[in-house]
């Protein structure tokens, strides 16, 4: 199948790309490089730089790639703190890209989308684990930019018979031989606590202590890309049936001192750690019932454990010290 990969220079997106090209997929990666790397983009895959807010540029792409038949759209702005103090970059951008790759794609044939939702869809639930029935009520414009898009899905599905996955990932985690995490300022916990093993900060931070939780801190469900990559292969084979919509995580909280404290046991380095203040939109507790897509699909992560998960991430962050870049 060709396949095209919004984001495929990023984080979850390059590891995709890796595992459709080695199940013998065709991959053509849109990305601007807003956050993405050159370096991370699997050589098999063409690559064309373009920013999805231009649909002159995207309809360019598809018009010099016939035959693309599904869509992975990963590209986004992606942090929750960012959107509580840039909502526009949100609310405007990540809902033009969707609909620009819609318009585009949809009359040129295209009738399958994956979409990278988010567990900030359900702001700050009251029951967990939190499976696929909950209500929908974002935290934050990053969340809402996000909800949008999975109606506009609904609707065109209904209108064009697109059939969509809308994947609710939890907290992306862990790193693949080839692939790690690394963005530019860094704002994920993982790789900031790996950072300070590495000796490149002095100390960690931890955003409040005084939230309802046994220790104050928040409450994640960390889940390893290489096992959303095999969500996203088996929701795109599954789409032949019809449009599906899964929370994936591995069912497990970890607050955010247990995070630290998991990093400790796999680096062996102390890494100082205070607590700050909470940081605008984080929900205190966010865990994952994927029920759904195990017994739908067969979904079955292979790192269940946040210390493996942590410890694939320090082998890439080891060997690649400056991430992407040259050292
Ligand atoms: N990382 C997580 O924990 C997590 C959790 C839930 C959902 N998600 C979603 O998963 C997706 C991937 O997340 P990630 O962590 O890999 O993010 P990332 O920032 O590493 O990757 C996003 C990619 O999109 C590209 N991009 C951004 N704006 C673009 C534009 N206008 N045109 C073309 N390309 C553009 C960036 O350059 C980057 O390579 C995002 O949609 C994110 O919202 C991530
Ligand atoms: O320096 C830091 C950075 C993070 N945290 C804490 O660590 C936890 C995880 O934060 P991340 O920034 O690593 O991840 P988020 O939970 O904010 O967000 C991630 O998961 C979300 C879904 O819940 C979104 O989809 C989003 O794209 C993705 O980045 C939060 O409690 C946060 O407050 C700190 O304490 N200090």
């Amino acid at each position: 199948m060709k396949v095209l990969v919004t984001g495929g220079a990023g984080y979850v997106g390059s590891v995709v790309v890796d595992e459709l090209i080695a199940r013998g997929d065709e991959v053509v990666v849109i990305d601007n490089l807003y956050q993405g790397h050159r370096e991370a983009i699997n050589p098999e895959a063409k690559f064309a730089q373009v920013d999805l807010l231009d649909a002159h540029a995207v309809a360019e792409v598809f018009d010099a790639n016939p035959g693309i038949e599904a869509i992975m759209h990963f590209a986004s702005h992606t942090l929750v703190g960012e959107s509580m103090q840039r909502p526009e970059l949100y609310l405007r951008n990540n809902i033009v890209m969707g609909v620009n790759l819609l318009e585009v794609a949809v009359p040129r044939g295209v009738r399958k989308f994956i979409l990278s939702s988010t567990a900030n869809l359900f702001g700050n639930p009251t029951r967990v684990p939190i499976d696929e029935s909950q209500p929908l009520d974002p935290g934050s414009p990053y969340g809402e930019s996000k909800l949008m898009l999975e109606r506009i899905l609904r609707w065109y599905e209904r209108i064009y018979d697109l059939r969509y996955g809308a994947l609710r990932y939890f907290n992306a985690a862990g790193a693949t031989e080839r692939r790690g995490e690394h963005h530019d300022p860094e704002t994920h916990i993982i790789p900031l606590v790996l950072s300070v093993a590495l000796g490149k900060r002095d100390s960690f931070t931890i955003y409040g202590g005084d939230y309802p939780t046994p220790d104050g801190t928040c409450i994640r469900d960390y889940v390893h890309v290489y096992d959303l990559a095999q969500a996203h292969l088996l929701t795109l084979d599954a789409l032949k049936e019809g449009s599906r919509t899964y929370n994936l995580g591995n069912g497990q909280g970890f607050s955010n001192l247990q995070v630290v404290e998991a990093a400790r046991k796999v680096t062996g380095h102390p890494i100082p750690t205070q607590i700050g203040p909470r940081r605008p939109g984080d929900p205190a507790v966010l865990v994952a019932s994927s029920e759904k897509i195990r017994s739908e699909l067969g979904w079955q992560p292979k790192y269940a454990d946040l210390e493996s998960i942590i410890r694939s991430a320090w082998e890439w962050h080891k060997s690649h010290p400056s991430g992407y870049k040259e050292d």
